[in-house]
């Protein structure tokens, strides 16, 4: 079996329009503000991608990019000044941050309402409990593109490898609500072969790159790469690679690839939500 490949690009498209779609109903349009600490180059090409693609959309697009020093108290000052800003429709704050700043306190200074990535404890309270209005951008992309390719949902055994508070966790409450069976497995999680041959649907979300072997894989699965790596191999330019090995092709019935697959689909899912917010703005 050589399995279906479900690159992203034409199911970020197809979200991408809905977006646009959706923009066009507001008079004043919307605006995402990205803040960046420092100069990682993974961070500064993530937020470049989200920057051209929000202006592509035509959405308004301003990037913060402030020093890797920046003390933390300068950055809840800019939340601050966003949160009350009525033109600021959503609000991002690029991670990793550096040590000296506490995350999980810059994450709850923003305000809910315009919390594009859905972080803020009281969203990720509301996706538990049935009442998202901004989820989480991976997740969301994840199950939008399975919706694309018409993967069903509802009744499958969903395994999910990772239990990040960004992707497996929130991917977890999302297939919950669309009446999958979910088993969340780990790095720790012994035997993770045998767990991970039960799923119909097998999301892989540790980071840990070409971790998923065909020995994981039940033949005809559906396999969603969530992970980005960046690979390198001896005497090649770094590269990224997903979680799962390219072997896995030969067993999965479908496979989503990286890059090209989650990626485009998470930052598909950001726009929509920054349009969704600002939709609650114009109409609270
Ligand atoms: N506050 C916050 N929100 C995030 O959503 C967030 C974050 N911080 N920190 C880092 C991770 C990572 N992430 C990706 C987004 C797009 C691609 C993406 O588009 N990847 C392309 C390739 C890009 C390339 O070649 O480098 C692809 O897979 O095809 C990947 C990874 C969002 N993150």
């Amino acid at each position: 079996m050589t399995a279906r490949a479900l690159p992203g690009a034409p199911a970020a498209e197809a979200l991408l329009a809905r977006a646009r779609e959706r923009l066009a109903a507001l008079p004043g349009g919307a605006h995402l503000h990205v803040i960046r600490l420092g100069d990682d180059p993974a961070s500064v090409s993530y937020v470049r991608l989200k920057d051209r693609k929000a202006r592509e959309v035509g959405l308004r697009s301003t990037v913060h990019a402030l020093p890797d020093a920046t003390p933390e108290a300068d950055l809840l000052a800019l939340i601050a000044r966003l949160n009350a800003d009525p033109a600021a429709s959503g609000i991002l704050v690029q991670l990793p941050l550096p040590a000296h700043v506490n995350a999980s306190r810059v994450l709850r200074a923003i305000d809910p309402d315009k919390d594009v990535d859905g972080f803020h404890p009281v969203n990720v309270g509301g996706l538990w409990s049935g009442e998202t209005r901004l989820p989480p951008c991976t997740p969301a992309g994840v199950l939008a593109l399975l919706d694309h390719y018409a993967v069903p949902v509802a009744g499958k055994r969903a395994v999910i490898v990772g239990r990040s508070n960004i992707v497996g966790k929130p991917l977890a409450a999302m297939l919950l609500a669309r009446d999958a069976t979910v088993t969340v497995a780990h790095s720790r999680t012994p035997d993770l072969s045998a767990v991970t041959r039960a799923a119909d649907i097998l999301f892989a979300a540790v980071g840990r790159a070409h971790l998923i072997t065909p020995a994981h894989v039940r033949s005809g699965a559906t396999v969603i790469d969530v992970g980005v790596n960046r690979h390198a191999v001896a005497d090649e330019p770094p590269r990224l690679v997903g979680d799962v090995h390219p072997d896995v092709r030969s067993v999965a019935g479908a496979l989503t690839p990286v890059p090209g697959g989650v990626g485009p689909m998470t930052v598909a899912q950001l726009l929509m939500n920054t349009v969704t917010a600002a939709h609650h703005h114009a109409h609270p």
